[in-house]
């Protein structure tokens, strides 16, 4: 099975899943000045009043927080979208220490860690599997983590994450509404690229804000008492550096909005 260490980290991954050296593999390293203006890319909207989160896990990769997608009351739309997408889950990928854990960086600069909304095209596509293979299938909303003083909301997540400390433990986590956790403009780059883990489907429509949320030290500590391992496991193996490495821009065009 796949991991984040030396035999199983991103430098193996194409052996099971050779679209790790595809022509739209995420994430990359964002260089601002290359981002090219297009005046077609309008104004994102995020619509998370109503939201309906459900549960938080740890899957064996990070933590993820689920949320009900049985309709339309949470979801990202505008921006490089067709249409509105439904908000299914977000997780966070972060490092061992200091500068590194992001998976996107920004010329060449990492910060300590990357939350992911990940979001799903249920206009064109039935199910959240049927939309994580197709090109459009996918939007997923990836906001920075910058080490500084408290996040003031962060704490409703680092506080339970001793609950869910080994894989494949889950609890109850209700009406959290990750509206709290967005910086204070939308300001965004997007291009088109892929899942960061296996399976590394290219079938997701990227949006990263510009702008970092700032967390402390300590808040970004308590991410890394969580468990690569199960409780059963003798091996124990403390969930950091779950992130993949940027990978090659290749035809791709980094757009912004004017
Ligand atoms: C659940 C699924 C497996 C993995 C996966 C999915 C969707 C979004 C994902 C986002 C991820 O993170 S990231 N950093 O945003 O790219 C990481 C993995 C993701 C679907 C794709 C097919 C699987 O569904 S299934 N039942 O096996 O067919
Ligand atoms: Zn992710």
């Amino acid at each position: 099975h796949w991991g984040y260490g030396k035999e199983d980290g991103p430098s193996a991954w194409h052996r099971h899943y050779p679209v790790a050296k595809g022509s739209r593999q995420s994430p990359i390293d964002i260089i601002p000045d290359e981002a090219r203006r297009d005046s077609s890319l309008g104004p994102i909207f995020l619509k998370y009043d109503r939201c309906t989160s459900l549960s938080i896990a740890n899957n064996g990769h990070s933590v993820v927080v689920e949320f009900d997608d049985s309709d339309d009351r949470s979801v990202i739309q505008g921006g490089p979208l067709d249409n509105p997408y439904r908000l299914k889950q977000f997780h966070f990928h972060w490092g061992g220490k200091g500068c590194e854990g992001s998976e996107h960086t920004v010329a060449g600069v990492g910060y300590a860690s990357e939350l992911h909304l990940v979001h799903w095209n249920a206009v064109k596509y039935t199910t959240y599997e049927d939309a994580a293979t197709a090109p459009d299938g996918l939007a997923v909303l990836g906001i920075f983590l910058e080490q500084g003083d408290d996040h003031r909301w962060l704490h409703t997540i680092t506080d339970v994450l001793y609950m869910v400390k080994f894989k494949g433990s889950a609890t109850n986590f209700k009406g959290f509404n990750p509206k709290c956790l967005l910086p204070s403009n939308l300001h965004y780059w997007t291009y088109l690229g892929s899942l960061t883990t296996p399976p590394l489907h290219e079938s997701v429509i990227w949006i990263v804000l510009k702008e970092p949320i700032v967390v402390s030290e300590k808040q970004l500590g308590m991410f890394r008492i969580l468990q690569f391992s199960g409780e059963e496991e003798d091996q124990r193996m403390r969930m950091e550096n779950n992130f993949r490495p940027p990978q090659p821009l290749k035809e791709r065009i980094l757009k912004k909005r004017c």
